[in-house]
């Protein structure tokens, strides 16, 4: 791929990689892989060479000790660390490397969406929240917006608590409310790939409860990639499970075989609640 892909990232419609990745002598279609990923912080190398492969329409965890590099490799995906950290290797997205230098990050991030551990809706009303970036990529029809606001809610599984008000301040939403708000508010950009970095570790349990049920809702839809240091989350809702220690992937496999029967000593340890 070339330098013309600047400011062209526009992949609507458009096939994902057919790239197969291989588990258990199964073929699975790939959403996005990674291969030699590597990303220092100065001299400090905080994930190194990872090769990982998102199956397409899966849940996929990343667990691992505090530090041990999950975060970094997810912001990774969507080029969150370009300001602070060197990020080498390869992400490939439908035949791209989006992490090469004449990517369009902004057209990018339409099709990769990140959620963050504390909800952070914008400070206007819930609709608007939904709204903002699609007026500012043009769109202004108003029967198609409230359309997108109303399908996105109820993907989020937000629309019913919320439908009867939707002029009201998406501050005044709890805080379970708010990240399923931010949920919609990303789906709204009918984005492929989710991130999600803890998205349910600041909310009590009830509200993680209904995210995890959103979550499993939205992977008809979606590819999902979310960090979690909640075993018994990982467990209920990922398919697949990838196990970091000091910025390495240990351990990557289906989620059940990750928690009843993991291969190497380290994941055995730390799924045991050993270390942590
Ligand atoms: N913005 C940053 N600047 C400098 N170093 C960073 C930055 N972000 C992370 N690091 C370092 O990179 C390493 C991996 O951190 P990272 O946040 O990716 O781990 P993590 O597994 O997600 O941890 P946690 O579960 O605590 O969020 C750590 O040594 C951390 O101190």
């Amino acid at each position: 791929m070339t330098a013309n892909l600047q400011g062209s990232l526009n992949l609507t419609g458009s096939q994902p990689d057919r790239h197969i990745y291989q588990m258990d002598n199964d073929k699975h279609e790939i959403a996005l892989y990674t291969k030699d990923l590597q990303v220092s912080y100065g001299n400090n190398v905080a994930l190194k060479n990872a090769d990982l492969s998102f199956e397409r329409f899966k849940i996929t965890s990343l667990i691992g000790a505090s530090g041990s590099g999950k975060s970094t490799f997810l912001r990774s995906l969507n080029r969150m660390n370009d300001d602070v950290a060197t990020v080498d290797g390869q992400i490939m997205y439908r035949g791209l490397d989006i992490n090469s230098h004449d990517i369009d990050v902004y057209e990018m991030r339409k099709h990769i969406g990140m959620v963050f551990q504390r909800p952070n809706p914008f400070a206007k009303s819930i609709s608007d929240n939904i709204t903002f970036a699609l007026k500012q990529h043009g769109l202004h029809d108003k029967a198609k917006l409230a359309e997108i606001v109303e399908t996105s809610l109820k993907q989020a599984a937000l629309w019913d608590e919320v439908k009867d008000d939707l002029k009201k301040s998406a501050l005044s939403l709890s805080g379970g409310q708010q990240q399923r708000l931010v949920i919609a508010r990303a789906i709204a950009m009918k984005p492929d790939i989710l991130l999600l970095d803890e998205p349910a570790s600041a909310l009590d349990p009830i509200s993680s409860a209904k995210i995890e049920d959103t979550l499993m809702e939205l992977k008809k839809h979606y590819t999902i990639i979310i960090v979690t240091h909640n075993m018994q989350q990982a467990s209920r809702i990922s398919d697949y499970t990838a196990f970091f220690h000091t910025g390495e992937v240990v351990e990557y496999d289906l989620t059940r075989k990750i928690f009843t029967r993991p291969k190497v000593q380290l994941t055995i340890d730390y799924v045991n609640g050993n270390f942590g």
